[in-house]
């Protein structure tokens, strides 16, 4: 058994990044960039009112003051401010060559239909200056940002259309066991409904990759050679669950290995998640999660988003919290790393959740984080720090 810093280390190591590709700025959430992307001009790209307002000298400012124009948004101003001039200007306008100064409305009063005065003591410039935000050809974003929204924003200002981007990995999700039924069904007495595909699915939507169902195949090793071959030939990675560990029908390692897959790891020194194997081939990943529904959930938050993210190009860094515990804590002690849902209370504390075992998905839907029990630890002091993996 490997320790899960291992494993995380193989994964990383083992996974080489897809192609790359450029696509439109309106399908680039969550996509990684593929190179550094420059600004084509400065942002602000002149001198603009931050405020609606009059443009003047500063050194004008308790004088009565001559309105030369208005200037719109999206206008070029046409007259130069000279002494004890103005021209009236809207937020976002281009500040006339001659002031350095605007003065807020609301600081004015009106002297005649031509002049202004200013009623307060003193003025911010309330101007942005060219370039303050983004120099022209500046690096405005790195290679390997993973776009989200303010990323976006960004790529829209400097007319950045078309990002280069790593191409997202082709998913396959296949679900094994003759126990299985899909959720729409009825179970017959010995059965049980499908749960990890449709909880895999919805992690991959999480990261914005449609991942393709393949089904349930049943605990037939001819049948599930024959679909983990279609998967793999169809997608860069397949996503199984169940048959991974050492009963009769735990096919899964022994196909791979027929197949020529080089097995990375078979076992983790965690829990839940023990038998999650990692297996690769000219460019073909195999992701395989045990079935029991809370080790296929944490196994794929743990370690499979790190190869998905990994082939997009991502050194993905989990999202983790470090937070007091809410009250004692203790367990039996094992040599595994282990994983338990906890939820943050109003103090900002760590609460366990009640939680009885790999197959106890619904303790999940009050969680918010899962909290590492480190192997040999067996109990934690109330306030003592715990690390948690937010979800
Ligand atoms: N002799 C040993 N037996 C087991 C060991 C062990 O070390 N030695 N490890 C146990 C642990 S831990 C786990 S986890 C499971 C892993 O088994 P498999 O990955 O081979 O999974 P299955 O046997 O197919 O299923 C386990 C459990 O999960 C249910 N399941 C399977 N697929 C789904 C699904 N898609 N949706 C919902 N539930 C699913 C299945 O019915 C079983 O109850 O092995 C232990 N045994
Ligand atoms: O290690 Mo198994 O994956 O707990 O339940």
């Amino acid at each position: 058994m490997i320790t899960f810093k291992e494993a995380l280390e193989t994964v990383k190591h083992a996974t080489k990044k897809l192609e790359k590709e450029q696509i439109n700025i309106s399908n680039c959430l969550n996509r990684v960039l593929a190179e550094d992307v420059h600004s084509d001009m400065a942002i602000p790209p002149f001198h603009k009112s931050a405020m609606d307002g009059y443009a003047c000298k500063q050194s004008d400012i308790s004088n009565s003051l001559e309105v030369l124009e208005i200037i719109a948004a999206g206008t070029v101003p046409k007259h130069i401010i000279g002494k004890n001039q103005c021209s009236k200007i809207m937020t976002g306008a281009m500040v006339p060559e001659g002031a350095d100064t605007v003065i807020m409305i609301e600081h004015t009063e009106q002297i005649d239909d031509h002049h202004i005065r200013f009623v307060k003591n003193s003025s911010k410039s309330n101007i942005c200056i060219k370039g303050e935000d983004i120099q022209e050809n500046e690096v405005v974003l790195r290679k390997g940002t993973r776009l989200k929204a303010q990323h976006i924003s960004v790529l829209a200002s400097i007319g950045c259309t078309k990002p280069l981007v790593y191409k997202q990995p082709k998913v396959a999700i296949l679900a094994t066991g003759s126990e299985l039924v899909e959720p729409n069904k009825q179970p017959s007495i010995s059965q049980i409904r499908n749960i990890n595909s449709w909880h895999i699915q919805a992690q991959l939507q999480r990261m914005r990759i449609d991942g393709k169902y393949y089904g349930i195949v049943s605990d037939s090793k001819e049948d599930t050679k024959k679909l983990m071959v279609k998967c793999l030939e169809e997608n860069d990675v397949l996503l199984i669950s169940g048959g991974v560990s050492v009963g009769d029908y735990d096919y899964v390692p022994q196909i791979l290995k027929e197949l020529g897959f080089n097995t990375w790891f078979h076992t983790i020194a965690v829990k839940p998640g023990k038998h999650t194997v990692f297996a690769a081939c000219k460019g073909k990943y195999v992701f395989a999660m045990p079935g029991n529904p809370v080790s296929s959930f944490v196994q794929f938050e743990l370690l499979g988003k790190h190869l998905l993210y990994r082939l997009m190009g991502l050194d993905y860094k989990a999202p983790m919290v470090r937070m007091p515990i809410a009250s004692h804590f203790k367990r039996k002690k094992t040599d595994r790393l282990e994983f338990l849902p906890v939820r943050f209370n109003a103090n900002n504390q760590v609460v366990p959740i009640s939680y009885h075992g790999s197959a106890h998905i619904n303790a999940f839907t009050q969680a918010n984080g899962i909290m590492l029990v480190p192997r040999e630890v067996d109990e934690f002091m109330e306030g003592e720090f715990v690390h948690v993996r937010q979800i």
